[in-house]
């Protein structure tokens, strides 16, 4: 079971009974539970972050529907084009009118789908062809087209906690045949009962299930990865102990320590908190090693992040920002660079966009650096903030003057049109007291 495909796959719940958490988007008195229960499943959009059991849910009401004989489709739209989509709905056409059926699709990472494609489902769902079921990990407000968002019901899943992560791995852990150590009453794991098969006899300690829990940050799927990666690991150091050793009997017992569930996380998922402190040091590192012109740690960093489940679209966000507060006009097409970035990561998701911000993180280390911009922004803020009394006014002959009162009271008097002077015009442009302050040489004004 543990060498074919991944645990989290063979754990995927069929039933609502094994579906954790999430009790605010299905828990016993919500509206989607009946809906579900009654078998009305109305067009959603499930928005969450990874791992937390969208698609699963997806998989519970299809294996739902499929009781009733309605037919369930999925796409993914990573790699489905229109054409699927239009043969989708074809089909769902047919099944309607000959025989009644109706179909149900579910879109995995609907976000991916450009507004015009996620137009070809819009009538379609309006006139009850197809029940759409879209899964994102992005705010569906911006990702979705509005139209399709309305005729959607939005649910909300959120990170699973602490306790329902440990219900999962107690799951996976019981259905694996794995007995748990209670640290409270320490006994010697080989002072269990002997166990005559080939396979060994697995114990975990608990408080490795308990860490599992807690840093796989509310993934299931990064959590189940973890412990399958941990109990392979066992398992195979229990083989090179055989062969190492020469000896033809291999231990009947293995421990999965706590050491061990941390590796395996680390492997699967390399240790990082996404929300918490471990992203910001990140992030940090990785805007430092650009300032630094440092172009083997800008890497680095990048990778440790997005090996670690970070969102591209949050590392493309920061190079926007980083393009025009250290590259600034030093290198002006910096800024194109960062934009550019992020609309393809938005285009092609992970793990494809990597390499672009990869190209972009090089770039910015390698780019001639200038924070002359960005000082003198500072520099203006400063002087609004520190200002005393009453904002200067903005001078008359700045000022539009589009009505006659306004021309009669001096708005756009004197003012000196430069295009036609041939030479410099001598004008000014800060209000009366800012008279000489330059916010690119000094802080005060
Ligand atoms: N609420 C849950 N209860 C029980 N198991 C869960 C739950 N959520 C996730 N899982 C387990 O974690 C695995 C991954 O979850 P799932 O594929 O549903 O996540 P997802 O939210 O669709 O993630 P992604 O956005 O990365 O595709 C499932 O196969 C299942 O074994």
């Amino acid at each position: 079971m543990l060498q074919g495909k991944p645990l989290a796959d063979t754990m995927r719940p069929d039933t609502l009974q094994d579906y954790f958490g999430q009790s605010r988007a299905v828990g016993q008195d919500t509206l989607l539970r009946s809906l579900l229960e009654t078998n009305e499943i109305p067009s959603l959009i499930l928005w969450g972050p990874p791992g937390c059991g969208k698609t699963t849910l997806a998989h519970i009401i299809a294996n739902n529907s499929k009781k009733h004989s309605i037919r369930f489709v999925t796409l993914s739209a990573t790699n489905a084009k229109t054409n699927d989509v239009r043969d989708v709905i074809k089909q769902a056409q047919n099944e309607k009118s000959f025989f009644k059926r109706k179909t149900v699709l579910f879109i995995d990472e609907i976000h991916r789908f450009n507004k015009s494609q996620q137009d070809t489902f819009l009538p379609h769902v309006e006139c009850g062809t197809i029940t759409l079921i879209g899964a994102t990990t992005e705010n569906p407000s911006f990702q979705v087209n509005a139209a399709l968002l309305s005729r959607c019901r939005v649910i909300v899943l959120e990170k699973l906690p602490v306790e329902a992560m440990v219900t999962i791995l107690m799951r996976a852990i019981n259905s694996l045949g794995i007995h748990v150590l209670d640290s409270s009453r320490p006994t010697d794991p080989l002072s269990h009962s002997s166990n005559s098969s080939s396979e060994p006899a697995m114990f975990i300690e608990d408080k490795a299930v308990d860490t599992l829990a807690y840093l796989s940050d509310g993934d299931a799927r990064a959590g189940l990865n973890g412990l399958q990666l941990a109990v392979l690991a066992r398992l195979s150091s229990r083989k090179m102990f055989c062969k190492k050793s020469g000896q033809s009997y291999s231990p009947s017992r293995v421990l999965i320590t706590e050491n061990d569930v941390k590796e395996g996380l680390q492997r699967s998922h390399i240790l990082y908190d996404r929300a918490g402190e471990e992203h910001y040091n990140c992030i940090s590192a990785l805007h430092k090693s650009m300032r630094g012109s440092d172009q083997n740690a800008s890497l680095y960093w990048l990778a440790r992040m997005l090996e670690g489940g970070e969102d591209p679209l949050y590392v493309a966000r920061r190079l926007v920002r980083f393009a025009s507060e250290d590259i600034g006009l030093a290198d002006p097409s910096a800024l194109t660079q960062a934009v550019a970035a992020y609309q393809g990561c938005h285009f092609i998701g992970m793990p494809e966009c990597e390499v672009l911000l990869a190209q972009c993180v090089v770039y910015f280390a390698r780019a001639p650096k200038s924070i002359e911009v960005y000082s003198a922004y500072n520099n203006v803020k400063a002087c609004l903030r520190n200002h005393q009394g009453p904002l200067p006014p903005v001078p008359l002959h700045l000022r539009n003057a589009p009505t006659r009162l306004m021309k009669d009271l001096g708005y756009g008097k004197g003012y000196k049109y430069n295009p036609m002077y041939s030479e410099p015009v001598d004008q000014e442009y800060l209000p009366e007291e800012l008279r000489g302050v330059d916010f690119f040489k000094q802080r005060r004004c």
